[in-house]
C-alpha cells in the first residue's frame, strides 16, 4: 500500500471491475501479529464442543451473531459446511443509542469466551482494530477508483458494520459429497474482504469461463474481494465473484476472513451517476440482516432475531 496512492487505486479499479479479488501485499499488519492470532484460533477450537457450545451463536443474548458456529450450521453447502468458526465484530455497548433507540439489533457487544488468556486482547485489541484502519485505507481506494473523493465512505463508515471471523477447516481428504464442502460456493455479502489464509491452500475461485481457479496462500499478503453490497453499490461495475473452500491440503487449515460493511443505516443507492440505476436503494442492515438469515441455521428456526 506504500505506491503512489492514484496508481494503486487505478490497479485495484481495475482488479475489481474485471475479477473481484487481488492480492494485497505491503499493508500494515505484522507476520508475527497474525501468526498470534493463528495460535489463539488454534487454543479456541481445541478446545471441546461443550466448552465452545457455550458461545454458540444462537444463544449469544443480545442476538447479533456473534459467538461460536459449529460445524454444518453454515448453509453454504447445501448439507452444511465442513469448517467451525468463531464470529465478532464491533464491541459496542449493549444500551448503544442506535441500538436501542433505533432498532441496530447487529450492533452490540461480542460474545468472547473468559477462560483463554489473552484471547480479546490479541483478537479484537490488536488484530481487529488494526484491520479496520487498512479497511478505511481500502475504502479510500476504492473511492479513487470510483472518480469520488478519497474521503467519501469516511462519515458512513464511523460504526461500521465488520465482521472478523476465525474458521478451522477439518482436513477432506476426497471429495465424497459436493453438498458439503469446507464452505460452498458462494459471494460474500459486504462490501469487501479481507482475508488472511494460513499456509494451507483450499481457497478457489470461479473464473468467467467457470473453471475453479487455486488461490494459493501467498506469505505477508491478504486476499481481497469484492462483496455482493459493494456490487450494487457500484450498479455491478465492480464484481462480486463466486469462491469457496476445499481443504484437501491433508491437514487442518485455518482462515481469518474480515467483512467490511458499512455504518447499519447507510443507504446502498447507485454510485454511478451516468448509468440507469440497476438495483432499487436499500438500507445496508436491511441486507446484511437478510443474507445472515439465508445462511444461518439458528436463525431459521429463530426467525424473531434479526
Ligand atoms: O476460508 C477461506 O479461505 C474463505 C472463507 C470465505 O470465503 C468466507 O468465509 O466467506
Ligand atoms: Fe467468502
Amino acid at each position: 500500500m506504500n505506491e503512489d496512492r492514484e496508481k494503486f487505486s487505478l490497479e485495484i479499479g481495475k482488479a475489481c471491475r474485471n475479477v473481484g479479488f487481488f492480492y494485497l501485499s505491503n499493508h500494515d499488519i505484522p507476520s508475527s501479529l497474525i501468526e498470534r492470532v493463528y495460535q489463539q484460533a488454534e487454543h479456541f477450537f481445541s478446545q471441546s464442543i461443550e466448552e465452545k457450545m457455550k458461545l454458540y451463536i444462537g444463544s449469544c443474548r443480545y442476538g447479533n451473531n456473534r459467538g461460536y458456529t459449529p460445524m454444518f450450521e453454515e448453509k453454504l453447502s447445501p448439507k452444511g459446511d465442513l469448517k467451525e468458526g468463531f464470529d465478532l465484530a464491533m464491541e459496542l455497548p449493549a444500551d448503544d443509542k442506535d441500538r436501542i433507540e433505533r432498532g441496530a439489533i447487529l450492533y452490540g457487544p461480542n460474545f468472547w469466551p473468559d477462560n483463554l488468556h489473552g484471547f480479546r486482547e490479541c483478537i479484537y485489541n490488536e488484530f481487529y482494530l488494526k484491520m479496520l484502519s487498512l479497511g478505511e485505507k481500502l475504502f479510500e481506494a476504492f473511492a479513487l477508483s470510483l472518480n469520488l473523493p478519497s474521503n467519501y465512505f469516511k462519515s458512513m463508515c464511523q460504526k461500521p458494520m465488520v465482521t472478523m471471523r476465525l474458521l478451522h477447516y477439518p482436513p477432506q481428504t476426497i471429495i465424497q459429497d459436493e453438498d458439503q464442502l469446507g464452505c460452498g460456493a458462494h459471494t460474500d455479502y459486504e462490501c469487501f474482504t479481507l482475508l488472511s489464509q494460513s499456509n494451507q491452500s483450499g481457497l478457489q475461485i470461479l473464473n468467467n469461463t467457470q473453471e475453479w481457479i487455486n488461490a494459493k496462500p501467498m506469505p505477508n499478503t491478504f486476499v481481497v474481494n469484492i462483496g455482493d453490497l459493494m456490487q450494487r453499490w457500484t450498479n455491478d461495475q465492480f464484481k462480486s465473484t463466486i469462491h469457496r473452500v476445499i481443504n484437501t491440503s491433508g491437514t487442518i487449515r485455518y482462515s481469518i476472513p474480515v467483512f467490511f460493511g458499512p455504518n447499519y443505516f447507510t443507504k446502498i443507492k447507485s454510485l454511478i451517476n451516468d448509468e440507469k440505476e440497476k438495483y432499487e436503494p436499500i438500507l445496508a442492515d436491511e441486507y446484511l440482516t437478510q443474507r445472515f438469515n439465508d445462511t444461518y441455521q439458528y436463525r431459521q428456526t429463530n426467525s424473531s432475531s434479526t
